[in-house]
């Protein structure tokens, strides 16, 4: 359940396949929202080519709500590793590797001149959740198409992932998205927010003062280089920070962990025998350690895929111990954007 949106899984009764379907209010607080509507279809329909977007299938209209039918994400929200325990939360392996994915998926959004605005580890969902599938973006409520010759200026946003310039009422970019991926990278890595105060007013103080700290408390036994990943888009200046393009070369993202690099040649040496898992699978099974390398390597190399489709029961939404997620804050005052139709 969204803010204005109820998400349901539903089954084509025909193929038996599971989908997700996004109950959307036309009417929001005495409001005609139908256009906004619209526009995140428009925003879903441009992503088509991206693998990291969420597919649209069909779209419904009622006299009251209009209802998008989106490929099922079985995996849910990466929200839910981010606040678990730390045995059950991302390795900083997983974590590349997801990062990866969600630099491909914004790099495409950014080349079409879309800022999404709204990115949070609630918005970027899994295909499947043991083991950790693919990530899927989800959520182009906020969304808005930004244009060299148009400066767009709006208040809007979730909290902890606001941009200064969104605080300073200054242009929106695409790089007031790069700013919300620092922030995704550092609550995947650490499990905790970086900016969160006790109310929305300490945590914009904070991120108005870039109050943040890399300390080896926070980031024991993490590469170096993912800090220096960090420090490369939360920047108080949009015009410094890193693009999508640039993060994806980043040292960071390309080096492989050895034991991963591992498993890549051995994998590769079994790629001849057409078997997915063989036989690198084979180990797999003996020990939790290799499955998480298969699995790895099976990514890279896109040929010893294993896909598994859990379902998400209720009660495994989780409940952060460590810190709390605010709801985005209402917008305070809209200067109207660009909308794609
Ligand atoms: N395709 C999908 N597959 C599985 N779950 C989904 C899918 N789309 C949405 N959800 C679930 O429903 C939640 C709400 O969906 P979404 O964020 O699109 O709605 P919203 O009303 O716009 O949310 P918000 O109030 O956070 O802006 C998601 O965070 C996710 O948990």
């Amino acid at each position: 359940r969204g803010k204005f949106a109820v998400v349901k899984k539903y089954m084509k009764r025909s193929t038996g396949k599971e989908y997700a379907a996004k109950f959307m209010r036309k009417r929001r607080k005495g409001q005609d929202c139908r256009m906004e509507i619209i526009h995140e279809i428009a925003v879903l329909e441009l992503a088509r080519f991206s693998p990291r977007v969420i597919d649209l299938h069909e779209v419904y209209e009622t006299a009251t709500e209009m209802i998008l039918v989106l490929e099922y994400a079985a995996g849910g929200e990466i929200f839910n590793q981010c606040v678990a325990d730390r045995d059950e939360a991302f390795k900083e392996e997983e974590v590349k590797r997801l990062m990866r994915q969600i630099l491909e998926g914004v790099a495409f959004l950014h080349k079409n001149n879309v800022v999404h605005l709204d990115l949070k580890p609630q918005n970027i969902l899994l295909t499947s959740a043991s083991p950790v599938g693919d990530i899927k973006i989800v959520d182009f409520g906020l969304s808005r198409i930004v244009s060299s010759n148009e400066e767009l200026r709006e208040i809007m946003g979730t909290p902890e992932y606001v941009a200064p310039e969104i605080l300073n009422y200054e242009p929106i970019s695409t790089a007031t998205d790069m700013w919300s991926i620092g922030v995704l990278a550092y609550v995947m890595l650490t499990g905790t927010s970086p900016f969160l105060g006790d109310d929305k007013q300490e945590t914009f103080l904070n991120i108005s003062q870039i109050n943040i700290s890399y300390t080896q408390e926070e980031f024991e036994g993490i590469d170096k280089s993912a800090i220096d990943f960090m420090k490369m888009l939360l920047i108080k200046e949009p015009e410094a920070r890193a693009t999508a393009e640039q993060c994806r070369q980043h040292l960071w993202l390309q080096q492989l962990h050895e034991d991963t690099a591992e498993a890549l040649s051995s994998c590769e040496g079994s790629s001849e025998e057409g078997s997915p898992l063989s036989p690198a699978g084979e180990a797999a099974a003996q020990s939790q350690v290799a499955e998480e390398l298969i699995v790895m390597a099976a990514y890279t190399l896109g040929q010893c895929r294993q896909s598994e489709k859990e379902s998400m029961t209720p009660d495994q939404k989780a409940i952060s111990k460590r810190f709390k997620f605010e709801e985005p804050f209402s917008t305070l005052q809209e200067i109207p954007g660009d909308f794609i139709y």
